[in-house]
């Protein structure tokens, strides 16, 4: 059974009605999207600042409401409408972990809302358990009566995950959980997460700039641009043979281990206006290889190889 499915998952952000006049279309931050997640797969997603990364994410941990679409956990159907239905399933970890832990509460406090509201435990319960996993995330008793501040980035990057495993969820959403930490620090993060994921049975979504990072710890990568996927494969595949050229020009603008990932002047390197998008491929005013018909009919998901779908007219 897999982890995860969506299908048809779309959110579009309402922009104020005008005083006068009719009202204006809204922002279309991610477009009718579909995807399987198998159980135990780690899947990454990458894609330029205001792709719809976060958009994506914050749906799918309930978040932020849909605006269509349907979200199935571990073959359970969640009802969109309900986060509370979410927090036992499917937890996030935020990517700056000082400011994700409430400053006024200890460590303890926080890691017992969770097993409060979601499992209803008892105190007795709640401390075995917070005793098991901040254990596992290698921190020591005492940290647990401190406050937020007391602790270095790395530290609290692990609370903030001991905060999401706390809940039992079956998935976690990585949201650039290591870009704000130091180098010496990442690797040992991403270590810890590597074992958490076999130790607990978990599947994960990583969501990163750095394509080295995902490319390390991933299965398969979603690449989105522009509110949709265009390309779906296997990591070893997307990075060293894509087939969609905006994938190329990610993957060679970032050969450096640890560089952040960011297109290189292109033609016209800005992402369309979400509030006039345009008619046919959303890449086609960056792409070289761009043909009338790409700038006329937005292409769909094709097959391109073993396990690799692109959305593009024209594949490399
Ligand atoms: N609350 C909101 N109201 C209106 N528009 C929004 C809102 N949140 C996001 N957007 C828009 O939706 C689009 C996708 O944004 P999103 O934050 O999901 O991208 P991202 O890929 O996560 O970017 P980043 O890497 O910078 O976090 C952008 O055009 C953004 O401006």
């Amino acid at each position: 059974m897999p982890a995860l499915k969506f299908t048809n998952l779309s959110k579009t952000f309402p922009r104020a009605k005008p005083l006068f006049g009719k009202a204006r279309a809204g922002v279309r931050a991610v477009r009718p999207m579909s995807l399987t997640v198998e159980t135990g797969e780690t899947l990454g997603i990458v894609g330029e600042s205001g792709c719809g990364k976060s958009t994506l994410a914050r749906m799918l941990v309930g978040l932020l409401e849909p605006s269509s679409g349907q979200i199935e956990i571990a073959g359970k159907a969640l009802d969109t409408a309900d986060p509370a239905a979410f927090g036992r399933l499917i937890q996030y970890v935020f990517q700056d972990p000082i400011s994700s832990l409430n400053p006024r509460k200890t460590i303890r406090q926080i890691m017992e809302t969770p097993l409060k509201q979601l499992h209803g435990m008892d105190r007795a319960e709640r401390s075995a358990r917070i005793g098991k996993i901040f254990a596992s995330v290698n921190l020591r008793k005492e940290f647990l009566d401190r406050y937020p501040h007391e602790f270095s980035g790395g530290q609290a990057q692990r609370i903030g995950i001991a905060r999401a495993l706390a809940a039992h969820p079956k998935i976690m959403v990585l949201d650039e959980p290591v870009s704000a930490l130091d180098v010496s620090i990442q690797a040992q993060v991403l270590n810890l997460l590597a074992d958490l994921k076999s130790k607990f049975d978990l599947t994960y979504l990583f969501i990163s700039h750095d394509l080295a990072v995902v490319e390390a710890v991933s299965n398969r990568v979603i690449v989105l641009y522009f509110g949709a996927v265009v390309e779906i494969g296997k990591a070893e595949d997307i990075f060293n043979s894509p087939k969609h050229p905006y994938t190329q020009l990610l993957a060679d603008s970032a050969p450096v281990v640890g560089r952040p990932l960011k297109a290189p002047e292109q033609k016209d390197s800005e992402l369309p206006d979400p509030l006039n998008p345009p008619k046919g491929c959303a890449f086609a005013g960056r792409c070289i290889y761009a043909s009338d018909l790409c700038r006329s009919t937005e292409p769909e998901l094709r097959v391109m190889g073993e396990n690799q779908l692109a959305a593009c007219h024209h594949p490399i």
